[in-house]
């Protein structure tokens, strides 16, 4: 079935107001290319801006709490960040699952809440370097996938993104045979736990991706858009990314 490509930039920690026009070149680019979804998962702080600036263009958050409100210091609420003006938003990135601990199953409750709130939600997976060393990749992120998955909920815009820890920020990429076996397994997963539906939830890749290996990436099978880092802060790396993912579209 066609689903349509979607790429989205996370921007870490990364952006103040001065780079809001790195984010209206960006969206600019971006409309050339209707046959791709995109988008930018920015700070917290620069949402709302971003929003205003960008008028249609979909702006993300990078994390969410699971709770409505309540006494979580320094945390932010999915019905805040709709407030602010987002559409979507990441859940369960490795940075977050390793540097603040969340587990499989907070990732899971974000995930509900996330898509609850109606946010296109991009749950994340992926293995150390240690375990995909070890030859454990394929069972270790299904598991990881498994308990992270929300279920009992729509899931129409739940979206997947397969990130390797060991490829991200470090120029390193899993091998086009490693993504297609990943990805081809997170596919039999999602239908396995939705059934028809399964089969329209998008799986990015992350991880490293430039406009140089973009090409590749996208014409792996069962890649359906990435999840871009470091090379999503400037339009000249972002949007050459996009046309790759256009091109397969
Ligand atoms: O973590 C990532 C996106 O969420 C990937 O980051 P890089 O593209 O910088 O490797």
């Amino acid at each position: 079935m066609a689903r349509t490509k979607l790429v989205v930039g996370n921007w870490k920690m990364y952006g103040v107001g001065s780079d809001i026009a790195e984010i209206e070149a960006i969206a600019a680019s971006a409309k050339k290319f209707p046959q791709v979804e995109t988008g930018l998962c920015v700070p917290a702080t620069l949402i709302e801006r971003a929003v205003r600036a960008v008028p249609g263009f979909p702006i993300g958050a990078q994390d969410v709490h699971f709770a409505e409100k309540g006494a979580h210091t320094g945390c932010v609420a999915t019905a805040m960040l709709v407030d602010a003006g987002a559409t979507m938003a990441i859940v369960g990135h490795s940075e977050r699952r390793d540097a603040q601990r969340e587990t499989d199953d907070e990732v899971r409750q974000k995930a509900s809440a996330a898509l609850d709130a109606g946010l296109l939600t991009i749950l994340c997976v992926g293995e150390s370097l240690t375990v995909r060393e070890a030859g454990d990749a394929v069972p270790n992120v299904e598991r990881q996938l498994d308990s992270s998955l929300p279920r009992g909920i729509d899931v129409s815009k739940l979206a997947l993104a397969y990130e390797p820890i060991w490829a991200i920020g470090t120029g390193r990429t899993a091998t086009a045979a490693d993504i297609g076996e990943m990805h081809s397994a997170l596919r039999r997963r999602l239908r396995a736990a939705y059934g028809d539906a399964g089969d329209e939830i998008r799986i990015l890749y992350g991880g490293s991706v430039k406009p140089m290996n973009a090409a590749e990436i996208f014409s792996v099978k069962d890649v359906d858009g990435a999840l871009v880092g470091g090379a999503s802060l400037k339009a000249a790396d972002f949007v050459p990314i996009i046309e790759a993912a256009a091109l397969k579209a």
